[in-house]
């Protein structure tokens, strides 16, 4: 493989020439943004050896319980021995920094950036395109404790880092501020962007996980890579103590009001009065958190207590004396405690001697980072909490070094503890196996005897048939003493001895065949009686059918009639409006006449009397003439709406009484189907009668051949006895027998064919149904489209109805053409119709769709009738040649049996068979 190499970096330096912007967030969170923390070409060449040797994955994660693909690639890497990070149900695998030896360049770089940063973990993401995102989100796990700092470094790809409060509810820990200050806070913006470049780093400190939430949100028209480093410290480990296992978590984990440490106890009794304090505090302000539980060792003098508390997202130890435990114990804040577990206690920063000058402000705090192996230790170094800071270090060490050791051991017991497991299920497995051989060879040795007894039972067997063949040579023998020339009819009737019993073995399997398909006749008949019923109920609903056809078709008519009804108060409404008009038009012919006189007087007027009386009368004649011209006009735009509107409902109108045309065109048409389907219904029935007439033939003939046999047996036998010579009938008889099977051979190919008409049909039929669905589509579908159109014509109608109210109430002569009544009524009407159209609508749905129905049910049986006759065919022709084969059998024996009672005869005055029954062929049918 090829491995980058990297040369260990030089970055800027951070407090030079690297500009940092910090936005404070309020109450005590900020953000730290600096821009061009890594030189382009240097976040390049990280930007590809992430990108090619990360080993990246792509994990399901778990959001409200629900698994989801996390929407970007990533790799988590940490130093070893770390609590394991869990986020959204996925615990990601925790690589090695040296696995990676250019993320450790990266990290000192970062650390420079950051003094005092100390960080131990990463997770990295890989957004490949603008698809790929990070939800909203904050880095809250306890592990970080409640203040991480979270370094996040960009590389590729530019993208947007978005940061928005949290709800108010959630937010704590401003409890202790004063209001001013809070609402002096509270002006802070509640979201803030930051674009994040290639080579930036981000840094979210204080409270930025516990108050704000953050997210990378997608992009639509973003393409590439971006790669992205968050890099975090986790506070806790694992620790192994006298078999219980810790999670230690560092001196960071204690949260704020515990940092400060409490002023210098005096200086006797120092342990004792830092216990004091420590539990003073403890009992001040923390009596209400959470204790998940307490432990207690003892010194010399005294014993005291540590409280495993829950505080502010984390888990951590308190040192505390049996006074307080016990006022804890009685306020019901503890449970009782375990003397086993112990944890240790650290003190730092302690005057060297006594008379020293004033210490320091911090005089010690609990650090779990190193427990006690045993009491012993943790009691000596209690007790020397004076001694020289090198000596304690010593033994810190030494204690650190055996409490390592002995995390190792339990380990490795545990390990072993796991293999012994697992070798005990291994024994387990292996004895139950034992157990299984032993019941196997149990039941060898059972069958090794039985087939042994089987060996034994077919030996006496073979030794019994070898006793009967001697005593058979022997009575040969006997016989050829007494008939030496029958050596060789005796062969012959041992031969058609044999012969024989295959026949009678053979006729046996036939009569076998022959129940068989008597049986199969039987199943084919019930089926077919079934098929009957189906046809029958087939044609009832048929007659149905054809009888709701011709009521839809009655309905049809009635509202072809109420159509025609409409058309006709339409016609009616129109006349009247245009007699209307006229009498409007007269009206008006009226006024202006009246007009014309009145002007031509005035006129006269005008040239009698003085010019002001004729200026006022003209002044009034104007007037009155400009309200006839408003008037005239009101009355042609009144005519001009009406006649348009009674032009769009004749419209209207025409295209509904068409549409139900149409509706009736395919109700015909619907009506043919059934009629069609009834016809092919009929001949279903028709070929399934011939199927019956023919399966009965086969029958009779399957009878038929059984009684031939039966009679030509003992014809055969009463042949034999009558008339020894008379062959030719048996061969007259065989060569009919022959013909009949060729006939029967005949008869099954018709049926074949029958069955493949019938099947072809089945297919048509099939076809006509499939045809008659999409019909009814299409029918439905202009259904609605008249539907549609019927509304909306009773809307225009409704208009209509409307405009003329108000025409009646603006006319003052009251004539109405069609007045708000006679609209309603028409509306109704319409609304009836319509209603009509729904029902027939829904009606013939329902009737195609159940002679649809009926129509898969014959479908179904004619299947099932074929298939029926298809096993009785392949039954028929088993049976026959069967037949022909125990025919030619018989022949043979026949021809045997022919020549053997001759012998016998021939031979009848040597040999006296006082026996007859011995020598009767019986042919079992
Ligand atoms: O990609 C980023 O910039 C943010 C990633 C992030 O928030 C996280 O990994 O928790
Ligand atoms: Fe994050």
């Amino acid at each position: 493989m090829n491995v980058l190499k990297l040369k260990a970096v030089s970055v800027a330096n951070p407090n030079e020439n690297v500009k940092r912007e910090t936005v404070d967030l309020g109450n005590g969170s900020d953000v730290v943004y600096i821009q061009r923390l890594i030189p382009s070409d240097k976040s390049w060449e990280w930007f590809h050896y992430l990108d090619k040797h990360i080993p990246w994955t792509r994990p399901t994660i778990r959001v409200f319980g629900k698994p989801f693909l996390q929407p970007r690639d990533t790799c988590y890497v940490a130093t070893p021995g770390l609590t394991e990070l869990t986020y959204s149900g996925y615990q990601p695998h925790a690589y090695s920094w040296d696995d990676y030896p250019p993320l450790t360049d990266i990290l000192d770089a970062v650390h420079k950036a950051l003094p005092g940063s100390s960080f131990n973990s990463l997770l990295l993401n890989r957004y490949n395109g603008g698809n790929d995102y990070v939800g909203w989100h904050s880095d809250d796990e306890k592990l970080y404790g409640p203040t991480p700092e979270i370094a996040s470094l960009s590389f590729g790809c530019e993208r947007d880092f978005t940061l928005k409060k949290k709800p108010r509810k959630k937010s704590c820990g401003g409890g202790d501020e004063p209001a001013s200050k809070r609402l002096k806070k509270d002006s802070h913006a509640d979201q803030h962007t930051f674009r994040l470049r290639h080579g930036s780093l981000l840094v979210m400190r204080g409270y930025t996980q516990r108050d704000w939430i953050h997210s990378v949100p997608k992009r639509a028209k973003v393409e590439a890579t971006r790669i992205n480093l968050t890099f975090r410290r986790v506070l806790s480990k694992k620790t192994y103590l006298d078999g219980c296992e810790f999670i230690c978590h560092s001196k960071d984990l204690l949260p704020p009001p515990l940092r400060p440490i409490r002023p210098t106890p005096p200086q006797t009794s120092l342990p004792l009065k830092l216990k004091l304090a420590y539990s003073q505090f403890f009992m001040q302000a923390n009596l209400t958190n959470h204790i998940l539980g307490c432990f207690l060792f003892s010194t010399v003098s005294e014993r005291f207590y540590l409280i495993k508390r829950k505080d502010y997202g984390g888990v951590f130890w308190l040192y505390i004396c049996s006074i307080h435990i016990r006022i804890l114990y009685s306020r019901g804040f503890l449970v009782t405690p375990n003397i086993k577990n112990i944890m240790s206690f650290r003190v730092r920063d302690q005057p060297k001697e006594v008379g020293s000058p004033s210490p320091k402000g911090e005089v010690g705090e609990i650090d779990t980072r190193a427990p006690f192996q045993s009491v012993k230790a943790a009691v000596s170094l209690f007790g020397e909490v004076a001694v020289s800071k090198e000596k304690r270090s010593i033994k810190r060490r030494s204690s650190e070094n055996v409490l390592e050791k002995e995390t190792q051991l339990l380990l490795t017991q545990r390990e072993v503890n796991k293999i012994k497991k697992q070798l005990d299920t291994f024994e387990n497995t292996k004895a139950k196996a034992l157990t299984e051989l032993d019941k196997a060879n149990v039941t060898l040795l059972e069958l090794t005897k039985k087939l042994n007894s089987v060996r034994e039972s077919k030996q006496s067997a073979m030794e019994a048939a070898e006793a009967v063949k001697n005593q058979a040579k022997e009575l040969e023998q006997a016989l050829s003493q007494k008939a030496i020339g029958y050596e060789a009819w005796k062969q012959e009737l041992e031969h058609a001895r044999k012969e024989y019993t295959t026949t009678v073995k053979e006729l046996d399997a036939s009569k076998q065949e022959l129940n068989k398909i008597r049986q199969d006749f039987d199943s084919a008949l019930e089926a077919k009686l079934a098929a009957f019923q189906t046809a029958g109920e087939a044609q009832r609903s048929a007659k149905l059918n054809a009888e709701k056809v011709n009521e839809l078709s009655k309905e049809l008519a009635t509202m072809k009639e109420q159509i025609e009804q409409l058309k006709l108060a339409a016609l009616l409404a129109q006349e009247e409006q245009a007699k209307v008009m006229g009498e409007r038009e007269t009206q008006l012919n009226f006024y202006e006449t009246a007009r014309v006189e009145v002007q031509t007087k005035l006129m006269a007027l005008k040239n009698e009397y003085d010019p002001e009386l004729t200026q006022s009368l003209e002044a009034k004649l104007a007037e009155t003439d400009a309200e006839i011209h408003e008037l005239q006009e009101q009355m042609r735009q009144a005519r001009a709406s009406e006649m348009d509107t009674v032009k769009l409902i004749t419209l209207e109108i025409k295209e509904a009484t068409k549409t139900l045309q149409e509706v009736a065109e395919e109700e015909n048409s619907l009506r043919n189907l059934v009629s069609s389907l009834r016809t092919e219904i009929e001949q279903v029935k028709k070929e399934q009668d011939e199927m019956k007439e023919k399966e009965q033939a086969v029958e009779a003939l399957a009878a038929n051949l059984t009684d031939q046999l039966q009679n030509r047996t003992e014809e055969t036998s009463s042949v034999e006895e009558k008339e020894p010579d008379n062959s030719e009938d048996i061969n007259l008889k065989i060569k009919q027998l022959l013909f009949e099977t060729e006939n029967a051979r005949k008869e099954e190919e018709e049926m074949k064919l029958k069955a493949q008409e019938l099947k072809q049909e089945a297919e048509k039929s099939k076809t006509v149904a499939e045809e008659l669905e999409k019909k009814l589509e299409l029918f439905l579908k202009q259904a609605e489209e008249a539907k549609a159109a019927e509304q909306k014509a009773v809307e225009e109608m409704k208009m209509l109805s409307d405009a003329q109210g108000a025409v009646s109430v603006a006319d003052a002569n009251g004539k109405i053409v069609l007045t708000v009544d006679e609209f309603a009524a028409l509306s109704g009407k319409i609304k009836e119709s319509e209603d009509l159209i729904d029902k027939t609508e829904a009606a013939s749905m329902a009737q195609v769709e159940a002679i649809n129905t009926r129509k898969n049910e014959v479908d179904r049986k004619v299947e099932a009738n074929l298939k029926a006759i298809e096993e009785i065919k392949a039954a028929t022709d088993m049976a026959l040649r069967n037949a022909e084969m125990a025919d030619s059998a018989k022949v043979a024996v026949e021809g045997e049996l022919k020549r053997w009672r001759l012998d016998e005869q021939k031979g009848g005055s040597d040999l006296d068979y006082s026996d007859n029954s011995s020598r009767s062929i019986s042919l079992r049918i």
